[in-house]
């Protein structure tokens, strides 16, 4: 890194636009979208698409629901040029959808270009020339005069050619390539060049498309270009005004946003970002964003899996986990404070209402994802997400001083072995904490009861004792009090909570008690699982026995 970058780089120059309205618009209504997957997308590959690929993902844009989609450069390549045909060849295209190709300004690829499309019912052709100071002195070496030259000439050849071809309904479309990094009255003038040798009428309407080529200035710079090409483009109304952003500084998706705000109509992108150097604007994002303010897109994410696995298998690039909406672990939290909130909020969430669970920013269902991968366990989580797996895993509801007490197990469990925890292994580790000891099966705690005359409860417990089976009786006014009797510890029950977990022929009994022993600070948890009440009852007592006896000695388990 230099010491003084600025010996080396310029800063960006402002718009002088005193009088900018688009900060306080915003935006109401989805614009048009183009896809530019098969084209920006596909010149940016290690390895283009071949016809195949190109046909599966066209056919997956036009299901999401893009009516512009284009397609490639037909006269820089063969399999363009094929892939064309066959679209219109085959019928492949839908009725409401428009094909557009690009082309440079030079006669014979518009000329090659127009064949391409020949047949086809409607057409977007896009012609293209860059325009700002460093294109026109190193790489075209021409004057200002000489660039609108190139666009007067090669758009009345484009004209000329296509009006021959009447039976289809052809646009232009005229990109001042560079537009960002040119003086505006510069772009202005090719634009107006470019609208009337083309002709623009009521029924010839052209799309000025206006692109960040490579991104250099915060977006509110490009929101004042836009803001001022749309005052000064005439005549504005057979204008779409459209925004193609790259995002080489991060900042595409604001790019276009504020761009929209400033009166831009449509939008040229692609899926997940993808595109030359750091990508074309993501139109995922951008049309999520407008549907999380309550406007339809316009396109369907419903299965925004099935839409990453088709452009990561066209592509052969992988979606970043992190990618807004799509990657795989937008919807996860890991860390306590947002589970124990995401918890809460879905809980209190109902259908009937604005979505408004914290930390969710959109309903994971509205994209076809599942609640599954939502909340996970590691050594930042605390006692909300761990309750809510076990919940919703295993149908337990833990009491909340309970939740205190099995996360701090937890903690140390996942902050010794140093990863994540699956769903299975917090129910194992609950299993170990407070069924410990007991036998596995309802036979396996041989217990009688009797009632008695006067309501109370007898038991008969056989339990394993320092090695021997015992066989203890107690007696008391329930199950729990009778257990305790029987136990002859000093067991003090402090709370006592029973649930059914599961439904119909799987449901069974949960019982919780909450126990304390003079000589152990604090309270312990017994948990008894059983098809029986009053078996799971006598469970949750002997395990939080076994629990107290071990905080005071740890091998004085009792086990059934
Ligand atoms: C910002 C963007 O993404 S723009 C889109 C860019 N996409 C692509 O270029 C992908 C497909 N392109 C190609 O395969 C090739 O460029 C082709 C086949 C179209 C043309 O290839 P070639 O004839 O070999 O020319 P090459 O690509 O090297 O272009 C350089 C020449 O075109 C000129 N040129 C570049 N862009 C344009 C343009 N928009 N209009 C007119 N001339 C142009 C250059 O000034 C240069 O001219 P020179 O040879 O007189 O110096
Ligand atoms: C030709 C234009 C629209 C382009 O792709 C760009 O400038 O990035």
């Amino acid at each position: 890194m230099l010491k003084n970058p600025a010996a080396k780089y310029r800063p960006f120059t402002p718009v002088s636009l005193p009088n900018r309205q688009w900060p306080s618009r915003t935006i109401s209504s989805a614009p048009v979208w183009l896809s530019t997957d098969l084209r920006d997308g596909n010149q940016s590959l290690f390895e283009p698409m071949n016809g195949e690929r190109k046909l599966k993902l066209f056919q997956e844009l036009v299901r999401i629901g893009f009516k512009e989609i284009e397609i490639g450069f037909p006269a820089a390549s063969q399999i363009d040029f094929d892939f064309t045909r066959k679209l219109i060849d085959e019928g492949l295209i839908p009725e409401d959808v428009t094909l557009m190709v690009m082309t440079q300004a030079r006669e014979d690829l518009i000329a090659r270009t127009v064949e391409a499309l020949r047949g086809a019912r409607r057409a977007i052709v896009h012609l293209y020339n860059a325009t700002a100071p460093a294109w026109r002195r190193i790489v075209f070496g021409m004057s200002v005069a000489e660039v609108m030259a190139l666009v007067r000439h090669h758009v009345a050849c484009l004209r000329r050619l296509t009006d021959a071809c009447p039976q289809t309904q052809w646009v232009l479309q005229y990109s001042p390539e560079t537009f960002n990094l040119t003086e505006l009255e510069v772009s202005l003038q090719a634009c107006q060049t470019a609208i009337e040798a083309w002709g623009v009428s009521e029924d010839r309407k052209i799309i000025i498309n206006l692109p960040t080529t490579v991104e250099n200035a915060t977006p509110n710079v490009f929101a004042d270009q836009i803001e001022w090409m749309h005052r000064h483009l005439a005549p504005r109304e057979h204008i779409v005004l459209s925004v193609h952003p790259h995002n080489d500084r991060g900042s595409a998706v604001a790019s276009a946003e504020l761009a929209l705000m400033a009166g831009a109509d449509r939008v040229e992108g692609c899926l997940f970002g993808n595109g030359e150097r750091c990508g074309n604007v993501d139109i995922v994002t951008l049309a999520l964003n407008l549907y999380t303010q309550g406007i339809h897109p316009g396109l369907d994410f419903l299965d925004i899996n099935g839409v990453v696995r088709i452009a990561e298998e066209c592509t052969a690039i992988p979606v970043h986990p992190r990618h807004p909406y799509a990657g795989d672990l937008v919807f996860t939290a890991f860390s306590g404070s947002h589970q124990d909130a995401i918890r809460k909020g879905l809980a209190a969430q109902r259908p009937d209402t604005h979505w408004e669970v914290p930390y969710l920013p959109i309903d994971p269902a509205d994209l076809g994802r599942t609640y599954d991968g939502v909340i996970r366990v590691n050594s930042q989580s605390g006692k909300g997400g761990i309750a809510f797996l076990l919940e919703r895993e295993r149908g337990i509801v833990l009491p909340r001083r309970m939740q205190v007490e099995f996360s701090g197990v937890v903690q140390r469990h996942a902050d010794a072995c140093e990863k994540e925890m699956s769903g299975g292994e917090l129910w194992a580790l609950f299993q170990h904490t407070y069924f410990q000891g007991l036998g596995r099966g309802d036979e396996a705690i041989r217990y009688l009861e009797h009632r008695l005359e006067d309501g109370g409860r007898r038991v008969e417990l056989t339990v394993l004792m320092d090695g021997e089976h015992r066989t203890l009786s107690g007696q008391g006014n329930g199950p729990i009090a009778a257990t305790v009797d029987a136990l002859g510890l000093p067991l003090r029950i402090e709370a006592y909570e029973e649930r059914a977990t599961g439904t119909g022929a799987d449901a069974q009994a949960l019982a919780i008690v909450e126990a304390s022993a003079p000589g152990t600070a604090g309270t312990r948890f017994g948990v008894g699982l059983s098809d029986n009440i009053v078996t799971a009852s006598v469970w949750a007592v002997i395990s939080a026995a076994n629990r107290l006896a071990a905080a005071m000695a740890p091998q004085a388990t009792l086990a059934a």
